[in-house]
């Protein structure tokens, strides 16, 4: 069997060292589309070492763990097609705001594994730590087509009941605070893998074709990441220490040269935190979704 729940649950964590420098950090952000305009000074601090800050995002990439996205698929119990694999979904929590250059030990493992019928859900929680204690902790929820069907647990739904006065379900109810249409680089997604999924799926189109897409889809991850980059430019004045954690569900996919439509809700301030919830839909498609359930928790 390709999934083995049991086997991949019972398997040991697995544990790398990971290190990072300002150039990692620098590609990163310019993966997820940032340093446009290229003298705004608030986009220098994500391109310019002698300013460099960390987006939080960045610890989803941070140390290029060997031997990338493919290995994190090759766990105890888990032999699956990668031209079925879709990233479902993402959470962070922030502990400490991440350096420009660090050294950390990542522990990975699966947690969860879920038989939705035709297909199955991977949760792999990722926990790093330097020698000052916790740094962050990720879960990917990873989805296999074609999978599931042994009788397991179905786990959580991902279908979200509408908010009463909400468009459509997973969407805050009200006006958005903030709209921003950002277009996509035709090129972003051949930028974005080399900070290390290097998976086909985003730059082969007969890799794509095969996976059943008309042509190379975005990684789901720098979707993730400059979203998260314009809620702190546009609603925490730019201030990355203040992401506390950061969730989102991948609920369709987004290409490479398209303009995504980011909308936000709320009003975080310095003194009370607050919370951030956003949708991500693909304007030349009718809005399809991208992300939905995207919760930014912020100090
Ligand atoms: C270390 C990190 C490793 C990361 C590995 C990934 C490597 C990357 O290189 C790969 C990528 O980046 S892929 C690009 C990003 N992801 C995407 O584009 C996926 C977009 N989403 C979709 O296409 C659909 O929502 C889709 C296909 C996900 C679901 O749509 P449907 O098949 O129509 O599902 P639906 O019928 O609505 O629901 C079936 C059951 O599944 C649950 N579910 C739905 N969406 C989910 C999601 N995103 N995550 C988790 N569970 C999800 C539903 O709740 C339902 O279960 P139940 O009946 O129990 O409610």
């Amino acid at each position: 069997m390709p999934i083995d729940a049991a086997k991949a649950l019972a398997a040991p964590p697995r544990t790398a060292e990971i290190s990072w420098t300002p150039k990692d950090v620098q590609l990163y952000h310019l993966g997820i589309g940032a340093g446009v305009p290229a003298t705004d000074p608030g986009e220098l601090r994500y391109t310019l070492e002698s300013r460099l800050h960390v987006l939080p995002s960045f610890a989803t990439v941070a140390g290029d763990r060997p031997p990338g996205v493919i290995g994190a698929l090759s766990m105890p119990g888990v032999d699956v097609d990668l031209a079925r694999v879709l990233h479902g979904g993402q959470a962070l929590t922030v502990h400490r705001p991440l350096p420009v250059r660090g050294t950390a030990t990542a522990t990975a493992r699966i947690t969860a594994v879920y038989d939705k019928g035709t297909a199955a859900v991977l949760v792999l929680r990722t926990e790093a730590a330097d020698a000052d204690g916790p740094l962050w902790t990720e879960e990917a929820r990873i989805f296999v087509r074609g999978e599931g069907g042994w009788g397991g647990d179905r786990g959580p739904s991902a279908r979200t009941a509408a908010p009463s006065g909400a468009a459509s379900a997973g969407t805050p109810a009200g006006e958005p605070d903030v709209t921003v249409d950002r277009p996509v680089r035709e090129d972003q997604a051949l930028l974005y893998r080399l900070s290390g999924d290097d998976n086909p799926l985003h730059a082969d189109p007969d890799f794509a074709r095969r996976a059943g897409f008309e042509r190379p889809v975005l990684h789901g991850l720098c979707t993730y990441g400059l979203t998260l980059k314009t809620v702190v430019d546009r609603l925490l004045a730019g201030e990355v220490t203040r992401v506390r954690s950061y969730a989102a569900r991948f609920a369709g996919v987004a290409y490479p040269g398209e303009t995504l439509r980011i909308r936000l809700w709320g009003h975080p301030s310095r003194q009370g935190g607050g919370t951030v919830r956003a949708t991500v839909t693909a304007v030349e498609r009718g809005e399809a979704p991208v992300l939905a359930d995207t919760v930014v928790e912020c100090g």
